[in-house]
């Protein structure tokens, strides 16, 4: 298997669907799924690289592996459900200092999650189930939370992040462009988030391939070894 060429890192709270949104966009699915443990990574070729995105876990007791995972990361996913405020809080209280591994000029973005459950969502889906009535499956249909996190709130904490990490704001990517609301359940957004961030991370690839030692020795280039008279074979 061909060594990835870089890396991206989903970071969140437990149960805010960082699984789910990796599933979504490598697998056009959305299954159930399991509280991750550990971490897991999906290859993900984009153009002549090959990006390895990284899922970790959100489980307090799995935290202190989240640093291993971002070492040298070229961008990380920082994931939130936008109807659990506490979601966003713990990314700067929990994970934002787990990123210190990552490669230097590592991109973030600020993704909401779970969308589709937020009433202005609700209200749309009303709209449409009033004009085709009996869609809704097995007559079940999903509570509806009023949003408790604003993009505003996430576009507050991408300014956190470029202050911690004595970023200029001029030299990365705006905050408009690098916070996402998503729902995994319906896709809305995810082809966008993971399309946008590929794009992105290539050029940070290859300014890490640029400043790597070089791994190869030319031959070419050096000198064969002066031959040397020894002994009675000569
Ligand atoms: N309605 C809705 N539910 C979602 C969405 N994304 C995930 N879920 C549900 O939320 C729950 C948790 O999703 P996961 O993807 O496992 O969450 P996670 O962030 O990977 O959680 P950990 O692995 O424990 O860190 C599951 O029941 C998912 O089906 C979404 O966009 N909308
Ligand atoms: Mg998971």
């Amino acid at each position: 298997m061909r060594k990835p060429d870089g890396k991206i890192v989903l970071l969140g709270d437990m149960n805010v669907g960082k699984t789910s949104l990796l599933h979504r966009y490598m697998e056009r699915r959305f299954p159930d799924t399991v509280s991750t443990v550990g971490g897991a990574f999906y290859l993900k070729q984009w153009r002549s690289f090959n990006i390895s995105i990284w899922d970790t876990a959100g489980r307090e007791q799995f935290h202190g592996l989240g640093s291993m995972y971002c070492r040298g990361a070229a961008a990380v996913i920082l994931t939130y459900d936008v109807n659990h405020l506490q979601s966003l809080i713990e990314l700067e209280d929990r994970f934002l200092g787990l990123t210190d591994t990552a490669s230097k000029d590592c991109l973030f973005a600020i993704v909401g999650n779970k969308v589709d459950l937020t009433e202005e969502e609700a209200t749309e889906s009303r709209e449409k189930e009033e004009r085709t009535p009996g869609k809704a499956i097995g007559g079940y249909v999903s509570p509806r939370v009023p949003k408790q996190v604003q993009l505003e709130d996430a576009v507050a904490l991408y300014k956190k992040i470029l202050k911690y990490k004595m970023l200029d704001e001029k030299e990365v990517p705006a905050a408009e462009q690098m916070c996402f609301e998503t729902s995994a359940k319906t896709g809305y957004n995810v082809d966008l988030l993971f399309e946008t961030l590929f794009d992105m991370v290539v050029p940070v690839i290859v300014r890490q391939r640029a400043e790597e030692p070089a791994q190869t020795v030319d031959i070419s280039s050096s000198k064969p070894p002066k031959r040397t008279r020894s002994g009675c074979c000569t």
